[in-house]
């Protein structure tokens, strides 16, 4: 695993960006399309502004959600909202984006809707862009999840998922950790001090259910690489 620390949310971001950029054009390059999966929340917004402005053929790029929380659209804590106003932007208008959201009550009535979408990916996502909460989360994989072990279970068929977190608002869907590994590059993308303490504990051994970031982290089959900045 790849661990780069940042002295600046700036420099890790210019970095990052840069690294995205490369591989999606390489993606397209060789097979003719590109996928990339973020991840929603508070870190990735700067990374997503600089994206949208990359010069590539966004037309051949699909892009997804790793997860979103079960909420209009409209909302101001949808994944959604956030990906179509800051990275659906500029050149990156042109991609394909797959949302999660359904009108269904929720995320467990549209499991199958949403699984059917996702068919739509590259069968190897390009890059998969991952944050990670101060409890250890990542994805929607949150620690005490009554489906938790559904989202992990690695011989679980679907690509998508409904969790419903104890310890966060909103019934999520999430790619499943195998719809996860199966990327070529998979970054989790972290800052603040906050969360270093959290990701060295993950380092260390124990149950991934306690800290399901592990999950990500203690694999072999996909290349991870962790970008920190305080
Ligand atoms: O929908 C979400 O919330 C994300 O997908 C989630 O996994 C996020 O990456 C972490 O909670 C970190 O969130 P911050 O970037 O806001 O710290």
């Amino acid at each position: 695993m790849e661990r780069l620390e940042f002295d600046s949310r700036d420099a890790l971001t210019e970095k990052l960006a840069g690294e995205v950029i490369a591989r999606l054009k390489k993606a397209i390059e060789d097979k003719g399309e590109a996928g990339l999966a973020v991840s929603g929340g508070r870190t990735p917004v700067d990374l997503f502004k600089a994206l949208s402005e990359a010069d590539l053929d966004w037309s051949k790029v699909t892009i997804t959600l790793v997860d979103e929380r079960w909420v209009a659209p409209d909302h101001d804590d949808s994944n959604e909202k956030l990906v179509r106003t800051h990275l659906l932007q500029n050149k990156a208008a042109a991609a394909t984006f797959i949302p999660h959201k359904t009108a269904a009550e929720s995320p467990f009535e549209a499991e199958v809707e949403v699984n059917k979408a996702l068919a739509a990916l590259p069968e190897e996502i390009t890059v998969t862009l991952l944050g990670m909460g101060e409890d250890g989360h990542t994805a929607s994989f949150f620690p005490g999840a009554e489906t938790l072990h559904k989202a992990l279970d690695t011989k679980h068929h679907a690509d998508c998922c409904a969790v419903v977190p104890k310890t966060a608002p909103h019934p999520r869907m999430t790619l499943t950790l195998k719809r996860i590994l199966r990327s070529q590059w998979i970054v989790l993308h972290l800052t603040g001090d906050g969360k270093k303490p959290v990701l060295q504990q993950a380092l260390e051994d124990g149950p991934v259910e306690e800290l399901p970031v592990r999950s990500v982290l203690k694999q072999s089959l996909t290349p991870v690489s962790v970008y920190w900045a305080g």
